[in-house]
Formats: structure tokens, sequence, C-alpha cells
């Protein structure tokens, strides 16, 4: 079964009254970064290629900042903390508004015990803006089994980041 919004809300921060939906907990944009070099998996060893993060610009000084991107493929890192409570399991679906404006995020499977501030895949199909802080994806819980939790390498990932 999956859970409803107030009861994810409960394992991400910070959120506001705007980010919980009926389902789920709506995830905002904080960074976007483009890969600069190849990335490297093997059957032991997964290595992260090194990436730049996007400038945002300011349009006609307005603040919050925002990006202006063109097609291509671009990893951003949402803002919240988010946990993954034992006996459950996360999916990230991208607002449906990204893919109205041509975009789409692509998203993997949030374990059981995971905690940090997670990244998802952004495709760019056409032009956006988008702002810092807006809402981009949404996640929702699911109920499930699991042998053990989550204990890789992303464990606890972004949390000493700061939000500039
Ligand atoms: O779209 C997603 C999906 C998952 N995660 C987080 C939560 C998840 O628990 C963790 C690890 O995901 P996964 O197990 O798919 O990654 P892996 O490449 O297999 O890494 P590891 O070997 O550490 O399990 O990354 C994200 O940030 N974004």
């Amino acid at each position: 079964m999956y859970r409803d919004g107030a009861f994810v809300g409960e394992h991400v921060t910070p959120t506001t009254h705007a980010q919980i939906q009926p389902n789920g907990v709506d995830l905002t944009l904080d960074a976007i970064f483009e890969p600069l070099e190849p990335g490297r998996i093997t059957r032991n060893d997964t290595e992260i290629g090194k990436r730049q993060r996007v400038a945002s610009a300011e349009l006609e000084r307005k603040v919050p900042e925002t990006y202006y991107l063109e097609p291509g493929g671009y990893v951003v890192r949402y803002d919240e903390v988010i946990e993954i409570p034992e006996g459950h399991v996360g999916f990230v679906y991208p607002r449906s508004s990204l893919m109205r404006n041509g975009c789409m995020l692509d998203t993997a499977v949030w374990d059981a015990g995971y905690e940090g501030r997670g990244e998802g895949l952004l495709e760019v199909h056409h032009d956006i803006e988008l702002e810092r802080g807006a809402r981009i994806a949404q996640l929702v819980f699911a109920e499930a089994d699991h042998e053990g939790t989550y204990e890789g390498s992303y464990q606890r990932e972004n949390l000493q980041t700061p939000r500039d």
C-alpha cells in the first residue's frame, strides 16, 4: 500500500504546507550539475565522473536564482533531506508540469534506511527555465518487505553540503 502525503512529509525535511500532496511530497530543486568526464561502473565498483555545477543566471536581477537549461542531460540535487523509513521503499516521479514542458526526470529505487539529499537525472528535450527552489518532483512511499537496510556509498550523501 502507498502511504499518504502527510506520512511521507514526516520523513522529508524541510517541507512547507504547499509541498504536501495527497499521495506524496513534492521535492524542490537545489543544484544542477553537468557531467564533464566519463563515469565508470565495473563489476565491483562505481566511479562518478567529474561534473560541473551549472551556474544560475539572474533574470533582470530577479530573485530567486533561475536556471536556463538547453537540451541535454543534467544531474539535479533535491533540496530536502529524505529518510526512507524501515518497512518502506521510495519512488520519485517527475512533476507532470515538467513533462508537459518537454522535460523528464529519471529516478531509481530509494531503499529502506537511506538518508540523504538525493539526486535525479533531468532530461531537457526543450529549453526550460527553472527557479532554484521550484517543485520539480514528487516522492511517494510504498510499504515493502526488505532484508537489511541501505548501507551503500550514498548513505548520508550531501548532508554536509551547505545550502548557499
Ligand atoms: O533516483 C534516485 C534513487 C535513489 N537515490 C538514492 C536513494 C537510494 O537508496 C540510494 C542508492 O540507490 P541505488 O541502490 O540504486 O544505487 P547504487 O548505484 O546501486 O549504489 P549502492 O551500490 O550504494 O547501492 O540513492 C537517489 O538519490 N535518487
